[in-house]
């Protein structure tokens, strides 16, 4: 599968994963590994930042993986960008996955404020992973103040319905001149081979690989069907129509006959 940048650095897989919802560290562990994927994120409330012993941190970094912290909770610009500047001194990384959601009950991105803070963050030297709506303007918005990637929603964070937001996902995946990520509600691996498909650069899971029976089956479901996805995009997907048009035209056949 071909690789692909953020901000300079080369991601070989195409799935990133969050931390949230699972039964145990052992079995995030098991998933996220089976998984391959290269960059997890973590909300800054559910970390332990300092204690050595941190069941979700430490485990995390033993892997080798990179962490991307988001500001998950946060209701406002000031909120976000507070929670930033925290993760970035306990991390050490100016990362940042930008989230704000004033209503806890659909958790729909505030656009205004995620510009408002994106805008600053960058000025103050973060890479911003901004997590909005599926509005290709205020993913055009997003570049031009200099994210580096967009991470438009595909449905509601923990919902697993899919690519609800398809249209306007492929006119944000036409314009995009940074990497297209979608995120939150692929409730299945066919959601992610679809988002691969339409052009999408990588996806974001977390639920669907969280709460599976078996998260270390499932961690590896996705990573085969973000594999699949990408390699069909990338071989060409043949044009739909509505007319039939066989497979094996029997012209020859038909001649002779006549
Ligand atoms: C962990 C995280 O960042 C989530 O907010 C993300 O949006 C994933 O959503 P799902 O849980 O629906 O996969």
């Amino acid at each position: 599968m071909s690789s692909f940048f953020i901000a300079g650095h080369e991601f070989h897989s195409r799935l990133f994963t969050g931390t949230g919802k699972y039964a145990s560290s052992a079995a995030m562990i098991e998933s996220l590994t089976s998984s391959e994927s290269e960059l997890v994120t973590l909300s800054l409330r559910r970390m332990d930042l300092k204690n050595q012993t941190d069941n979700i941190l430490q485990p995390l970094q033993q892997q080798g993986m990179k962490l991307l912290p988001n500001t998950s909770g946060a209701r406002t610009a000031k909120e976000a960008i507070f929670a930033a500047e925290l993760a970035r001194e306990a991390l050490e990384t100016n990362w940042v996955k930008l989230e704000i959601h004033p209503d806890p009950r659909y958790l729909m991105p505030d656009g205004m404020e995620t510009l408002l803070a994106a805008e600053q963050l960058i000025k103050k030297g973060f890479v911003v992973m901004p997590y909005v709506h599926a509005d290709p303007v205020l993913c055009k918005r997003l570049e031009e103040v200099g994210c580096q990637c967009v991470m438009p929603l595909g449905s509601p964070i923990g919902s697993n319905m899919g690519l609800a937001s398809r249209p306007f996902l492929e006119i944000i995946i036409e314009q995009s001149r940074v990497p297209v990520i979608v995120d939150a509600g692929i409730g299945a691996p066919s959601d992610a081979a679809l988002a691969l498909e339409i052009g999408a650069d990588a996806v974001l899971v977390n639920t669907a690989m969280a709460v599976a029976k078996q998260p270390k089956q499932m961690g590896k479901a996705f990573r085969l069907a973000v594999e699949a996805g990408r390699m069909a995009y990338e071989s060409g997907l043949a044009e739909k129509g509505v007319q039939a048009n066989a497979t094996s035209p029997l012209t020859d056949f038909i001649g002779a006959l006549s």
